[in-house]
């Protein structure tokens, strides 16, 4: 990453007929970053990628490569629509090659076609090509003019775990090799893995931009301690009473502002109690805290499935070795949990 500006919006301003789907957006991506955007249905991700690609027209100031998107060279974008509907009747291997097509000079189709996994499906017709396989083929059809910044829209929707993850490894190399890339998601794991600096977009608004540690830190709240079972609800006086605060939800009790080293102190508490329980996750905050706490978006039992789950077996084993008096380290290694 250098210090020049690849993507630029000064101002951005965008309305369909009385619609406003950007209320004055400006940000900047470096060169070689990866930039994450990240908001909600209808929040205006892809009206605002349109607009630094120069495919709709909007108010205000849009810049790739410090000049006008208008007057930039297409041949150093790439861009993976959210929407792209290429012709059915052509092999992945004809596809790509008809794009690099367009431009003066390409890259070897078969070598963009096996960065994609697509390698051995070349010559199958795209309209034969799963729903994640034909998702590859289209981000080919964007890395086939071996751009200098790449806009991808949604690129992973439809594409199965592994191959998420092979695209993911692309876009690293990509970034590795100085491409800016410029990405919307709505998942929050592939935009904290991938991207430096990330932007919340809401009504058309940029409400927050960072790094993804910086917003979780600023934004994510505390990290949790959720206790699960049928019978757990008996234990919210003992943990209150321990000093915990406590959330009474369908068969869990949710622990805010929990510390790896106040663990021990909760497993105790419940033992003393004699509460039942199934399971013990200890959650940090992550992105998606981020998400939901500035779109306003929450979901029944809006608890994220923590990274560090103890079972009560081993719970109780650690509780049992260390006594009333366990150490912080004990405990926080009992769940693999880090700070
Ligand atoms: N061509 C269009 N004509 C009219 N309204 C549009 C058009 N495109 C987008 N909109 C409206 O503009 C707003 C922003 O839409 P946009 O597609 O940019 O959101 P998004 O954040 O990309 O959503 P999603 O996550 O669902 O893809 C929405 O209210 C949408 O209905």
């Amino acid at each position: 990453m250098n210090d020049e500006t690849a993507v630029r919006a000064v101002d951005a301003r965008k309305s369909y007929d009385g619609t406003v789907a950007l209320d004055g957006v400006s940000l900047d991506v470096r060169e070689g970053e990866v930039f994450g955007l990240i908001g909600p249905n209808g929040a205006g991700k892809t009206t605002l990628v349109r607009a630094l690609t120069g495919t709709i027209d909007a108010e205000g100031s849009l810049e790739l490569f410090d000049g006008p998107t208008r007057e930039s060279d297409r041949s150093r974008v790439g861009l993976l629509p959210q929407e792209f509907g290429p012709p059915e009747r052509l092999t992945a291997r004809e596809l790509v090659a008809y794009y690099g097509g367009l431009y003066d000079e390409s890259r070897p189709v078969d070598d963009v076609l096996a960065d994609v996994g697509l390698a051995d499906d070349a010559d199958t017709w795209y309209e034969k090509l799963s729903g994640g396989q034909k998702r590859r083929a289209c981000v080919a059809t964007a890395l086939v003019n071996d751009p200098d910044v790449l806009f991808l829209d949604e690129p992973t929707t439809g594409i199965d775990p592994a191959g998420r993850r092979s695209l993911w490894g692309l876009v690293e190399s990509l970034a590795d090799g100085g491409v800016t890339v410029f990405l919307t998601s709505h998942s929050m794991e592939e935009v904290e893995r991938l991207a430096d600096r990330v932007g919340l977009l809401r009504d058309g608004a940029l409400v927050a931009v960072g790094t993804p540690a910086d917003l979780v830190a600023e934004y994510g709240g505390p990290a949790r301690l959720v206790i699960a079972g049928p019978d757990v609800d008996a234990g919210a006086e003992p943990l209150r009473s321990a000093g915990f605060a406590v959330d009474v939800g369908a068969d869990e009790l949710v622990l805010g502002d929990v510390t790896p080293s106040d663990l021990a102190n909760a497993v105790t508490a419940l033992a003393d109690a004699d509460v039942d329980y199934e399971s013990l996750t200890w959650t940090e905050p992550t992105l998606e805290d981020v998400y939901l706490r500035l779109t306003g978006e929450t979901f029944e039992g809006a608890f994220t499935p923590g990274a560090s789950a103890v079972d009560r077996a081993d719970a109780e084993v650690d509780a049992g070795a260390t006594g009333a008096g366990a150490s912080a380290g004990d405990a926080a290694g009992a769940t693999g949990a880090e700070r």
